[in-house]
C-alpha cells in the first residue's frame, strides 16, 4: 500500500502513517530498528530497493530524506507499508528548502520507539558522522566512500572525523578476501612475510582499507600497487614468504585464484561481489561498533611521509637570539601578544595554543604584561594546550596547573574559551580524553582548516622544544606521530614523564597562522641545530610544524650556538 502527502507535516505523517497500518494489519512488533537513508538528491531506488530486501532479514522502519535545499521550502512525503515495503515500512521524505538543518526535528515523531537508529549515506558521507545532525541521533553510521567523487580524500576525511560507531561499505566490501588473505596467510608453514602487497585501482578505497588491516594485524608495512583499467577493489595480494609466494589474485568471472607454495594447481574460489543490499545486511547485522574498522582507518594514512607535507611549502622560520631564557619569554610573548591582537581586530577572536616545559611557562608568565602593552581583550581569546599530562587535575604535573597563577589566574579569559585538556579527574580513559579533546577542536573550528592546505585555525601556537627536538608530546620515532587522523591522539609511554599525555597531531599544529618554537639552554643547542637543517618530522619533530603566515624560533646564547657553526 502506498499513499502520497503533499506539503504535509512530520505528524501527519505519523497519523497516516499509523491510519495505514491499522488498516493493513501491519504492526512494528517486528521492526528492530529504524534506518535512515539520507539520499539528497541523488537517486533514491537503489538504496531504497536494497533496504526493502534487507529489511527481510531485519525488518525496519525506513526514512527517505531526499532533500532539495534549494527549492521551495516544504514538505511531501510518500508511505508504504505491507507489501510494497518488504518486511517493513518506508517513509520517504521530500524535503524541500532549509529543512536539512532542522532535519532532526523533522524525524523525531517518525522514529520506532526504544530502537536502535542507523543513518546510511549512500552517496556524500559527512566530514564527520557523528557530529551530522542525523549521525548524531544514530548509534551506528554507514558511510560508503567508494561512491564520492574522491573516494581517497573522503575516507581520509572519514579516517579524521571517526567515531566508535562509525563504519563504511568499502570495508564490508572486503569481508570475503579478509577470510581469504587469513586463511592462505595460515596455511603452513606459518611464517612472518619478508613482504606483503595489494594491487587495485588507484585510490580504491576498499584497497586502501585491506592493506591497512594486513599492515595492522602482521605488524609490517604492505605496498599498495596501482593497476590501471581493472574493476573496482582489490586484484591481488601477494605475500612473499621463506617458503614461496602465497598469492590471490582476481579471476574471471568473480573468483579469486589461489596459488600456493608447493601446490601443484591453484585453487579457484567464488567471490561474487556483495550486491548493496547484501552490503546493507551485513552492516546491520551488528550494530555494536566495529572497532576494528576504527583501528583500520587510522592505520590507513598512517605514514610517516605524510606528516612532513604539513610543515612543507609554508615560510622559512627565522631565529630570534636574546641573551637569556627569561629575555627569550618576553620577546615571544610580545610578538604573541601583537599578532593575537592583530587576529582579534581582524577577526573579533583569537585561538592561542600554550605548552609546557620550562620556556614555555615563562612565555605564559610573561603574557599578562604583554597584553595589557598591546592592548589584547582577553575575552576574545581561545587558550588551547598542544599537550597535556594525564594524571589528576591537580597535580603539578599539569602543564595548566603549571601556567595557572602567572597566567590564567591573571588574565580575565571569558568563562568556555579556556580548553584544558581532560585529565584523570574527569573520569574519562586517556584515549576518551584525546578523542574528546579532538572533537571540542573540530566542534570550535571545524574540520577544515587543520585537513585544508592554506587554511589556519590557531593564530599563535607555541611549542617548547626538548633536547631530543620533540614539540609537544611528539617523540622523535614514537608510533603517536603516525595517528595524525584525529586533533588529538593518546601518547602512551612518553619518553619524557609523565607517561601517559594527550598531544595534537601534525595536521593540527600546522595549522596556525604564527608558529613560536621556544629553547633555552645549552641541553637544547644539538636539537635546535638539527631542526634547522629541514623538515623531517621522524627523527627532529620540532623541524616539522611551521605557520602558514610565520615561524620563529626564540632562542638564547646557549640554544643557538648550534646555528652560528652552519
Ligand atoms: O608537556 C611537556 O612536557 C611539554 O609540552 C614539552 O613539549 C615541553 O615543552 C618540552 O619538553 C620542553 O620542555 P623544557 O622547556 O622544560 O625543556
Amino acid at each position: 500500500m502506498i499513499t502520497t502527502l503533499n506539503d504535509t507535516t512530520a505528524s501527519a505523517v505519523d497519523k497516516k502513517m499509523t491510519q495505514m497500518r491499522e488498516t493493513f494489519g501491519a504492526t512494528t512488533v517486528g521492526s528492530v530498528l529504524t534506518l535512515i537513508i539520507v539520499a539528497t538528491g541523488e537517486d533514491i531506488d537503489q538504496p531504497l530497493q536494497a533496504a526493502v530486501q534487507a529489511s527481510h532479514e531485519h525488518p525496519s522502519r525506513v526514512i527517505v530524506v531526499d532533500a532539495d535545499t534549494d527549492a521551495e521550502t516544504g514538505l511531501d512525503a510518500e508511505i508504504r507499508v505491507g507489501r510494497d515495503a518488504g518486511a517493513g515500512e518506508i517513509v520517504i521524505l521530500r524535503a524541500r528548502g532549509d529543512v536539512m538543518s532542522s532535519l532532526d526535528t523533522l524525524i523525531t515523531p517518525l522514529l520506532l520507539p526504544d530502537a536502535p537508529i542507523v543513518t546510511w549515506w549512500p552517496e556524500d558521507a559527512p566530514s564527520s558522522p557523528v557530529h551530522d545532525v542525523l549521525g548524531s541521533i544514530s548509534q551506528r553510521r554507514i558511510t560508503d566512500a567508494a561512491s564520492s567523487s574522491d573516494p581517497d580524500a573522503t575516507l581520509k576525511r572519514l579516517r579524521r572525523g571517526y567515531s566508535s560507531g562509525d563504519s563504511d561499505l568499502s570495508w564490508a566490501r572486503i569481508t570475503r578476501w579478509r577470510g581469504l588473505a587469513a586463511t592462505a596467510y595460515e596455511t603452513p608453514p606459518i611464517s612472518l612475510p619478508r613482504s606483503v602487497s595489494v594491487a587495485g585501482p588507484a585510490g580504491d578505497p576498499s584497497v586502501r582499507l585491506l592493506a591497512a588491516w594486513l599492515a595492522l594485524e602482521l605488524g609490517l608495512e604492505v605496498d599498495i600497487e596501482t593497476v590501471d583499467g581493472c574493476p573496482a577493489g582489490p586484484q591481488s595480494l601477494v605475500f612473499e614468504r621463506e617458503d614461496g609466494t602465497v598469492a590471490l589474485r582476481r579471476g574471471e568471472g568473480d573468483s579469486v585464484i589461489i596459488s600456493l607454495p608447493g601446490d601443484q594447481e591453484d585453487q579457484r574460489v567464488p567471490v561474487p561481489a556483495s550486491s548493496l543490499y547484501e552490503l546493507l545486511a551485513e552492516e546491520l547485522r551488528r550494530l555494536d561498533p566495529d572497532e576494528v574498522y576504527g583501528e583500520v582507518l587510522a592505520h590507513a594514512f598512517s605514514k610517516v611521509e605524510d606528516a612532513s607535507t604539513f610543515a612543507k611549502g609554508k615560510p622559512e622560520p627565522t631565529d630570534a637570539v636574546s641573551e637569556s631564557l627569561e629575555a627569550a619569554a618576553v620577546r615571544a610573548a610580545d610578538d604573541v601578544a601583537a599578532r593575537l591582537a592583530e587576529a582579534i581586530s581582524a577577526r573579533g577572536e583569537a585561538h592561542l595554543v600554550v605548552t609546557g616545559g620550562t620556556i614555555g611557562t615563562a612565555t605564559a608568565d610573561a603574557l599578562p604584561v604583554a597584553f595589557v602593552e598591546h592592548e589584547v581583550d582577553p575575552a576574545a581569546v581561545h587558550v588551547w594546550w598542544g599537550d597535556e599530562r594525564f594524571v589528576d587535575a591537580d597535580s603539578e604535573d599539569r602543564n595548566d596547573q603549571s601556567v595557572r597563577v602567572g597566567f590564567l589566574e591573571k588574565i580575565a579569559f571569558a568563562p568556555g574559551k579556556v580548553h584544558p585538556v581532560p585529565s584523570t579527574s574527569s573520569g574519562m580513559s586517556l584515549d576518551e580524553a584525546a578523542a574528546w579533546y579532538g572533537q571540542e577542536l573540530d566542534r570550535a573550528g571545524g574540520d577544515r582548516p587543520f585537513r585544508t592546505r592554506g587554511e589556519a585555525f590557531f593564530d599563535v601556537l607555541l611549542l617548547g622544544v626538548g633536547p631530543d627536538g620533540h614539540v609537544a608530546s611528539l617523540f622523535p620515532r614514537h608510533p603517536a606521530q603516525q595517528l595524525d587522523g584525529a586533533s588529538a591522539v593518546a601518547v602512551v609511554d612518553s619518553p619524557k614523564p609523565p607517561p601517559l599525555r594527550v598531544s595534537l597531531t601534525w595536521p593540527v599544529l600546522n595549522s596556525a597562522r604564527h608558529v613560536g618554537l621556544l629553547a633555552a639552554g645549552a641541553e637544547k643547542a644539538d636539537a635546535v641545530a638539527r631542526a634547522h637543517r629541514g623538515i623531517d618530522p621522524w627523527e627532529v619533530p620540532a623541524s616539522s610544524v611551521r605557520g602558514l603566515e610565520s615561524t620563529t624560533w626564540y632562542l638564547d646564547e646557549s640554544s643557538a650556538t648550534g646555528l652560528r657553526k652552519g
